[in-house]
């Protein structure tokens, strides 16, 4: 990994998307404020300086919080932990939980299914998603081998379009599920948004880094 020259400035990694609606009160508590072309849905900047001149923050896809900040391009990020635990980069800590985006990773089936099936009897099943880490990880933990096929989004399709009869997707409302004819069958994991840091950055400038985890944890507790 790439080391962290001590005085640049911090860069803050933020996903777009969803989580940014969320995001953006917090950082008004936390007291950074982007130069107006960040709320500007029209601009193509991608970097943004704050009334800090020592924080700047990027706008990214939110897999890509995850892998800027492991290996150091940003300092800080805010990501997933469905994100997290897919990639499970050592590089990343992840000190608080800032309690948004909250959802779950679950396996979903046509509902048709669902009376004939148990779930204990699995040996081996095929299943689309985001997170194939996380799925096969989940199922080899008690003996079922799961074939992943990765889509990176529209997941419902899968099963009615026989490209496998179950996914592995996040569910909110369940709206999404009810829509395409589908019933969750098992919670993986329970998902938030975390603060997260690069652990080297955060050794060579424990006090600077330190400092926004508190003003973060502040916000939150604050929220
Ligand atoms: N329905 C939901 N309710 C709450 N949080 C969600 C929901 N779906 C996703 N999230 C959270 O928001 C993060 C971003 O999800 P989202 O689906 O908006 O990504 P995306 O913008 O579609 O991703 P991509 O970068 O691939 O375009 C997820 O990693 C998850 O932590
Ligand atoms: O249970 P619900 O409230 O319906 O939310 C679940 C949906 O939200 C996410 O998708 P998103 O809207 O981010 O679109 P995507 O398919 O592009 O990821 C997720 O992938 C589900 O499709």
């Amino acid at each position: 990994m790439p080391s962290i020259p001590a005085n640049e400035p911090l860069v803050l990694a933020l996903p777009k998307g969803r989580i940014l609606l969320e995001v953006r009160p917090l950082l008004d508590r936390v007291g950074i404020v982007p130069e107006p072309a960040f709320d500007d849905e029209n601009s193509r900047q991608l970097r943004f300086a704050t009334n800090h001149p020592h924080i700047s923050i990027i706008r990214v896809r939110s897999f890509d919080v995850a892998t800027f900040v492991a290996f150091g391009a940003a300092h800080l990020g805010v990501a997933g932990n469905d994100v997290l635990m897919e990639f499970d980069y050592p590089e990343i800590y992840a000190p608080l939980d800032l309690g948004i985006g909250a959802c779950r990773l679950s396996v979903a089936e046509p509902k048709e299914m669902v009376e004939g099936d148990d779930p204990a009897r699995w040996s081996h099943i095929r299943v689309a998603t985001k997170y194939p880490e996380i799925t096969r990880r989940h199922f080899a933990a008690r003996g079922v081998q799961a074939e992943c096929i990765k889509l990176n989004g529209a997941m419902e399709l899968a099963p009615t379009l026989g490209l496998c009869r179950r996914i592995v997707d996040l569910v909110s409302s369940g709206s999404t599920l009810r829509a395409n004819g589908l019933v969750e069958i098992e919670r993986i994991a329970d998902i938030t948004s975390r603060l997260v840091v690069n652990r080297a950055a955060y050794k060579t400038r424990p006090e600077e880094i330190g400092g926004w985890i508190d003003r973060f944890r502040e916000a939150v507790d604050a929220a």
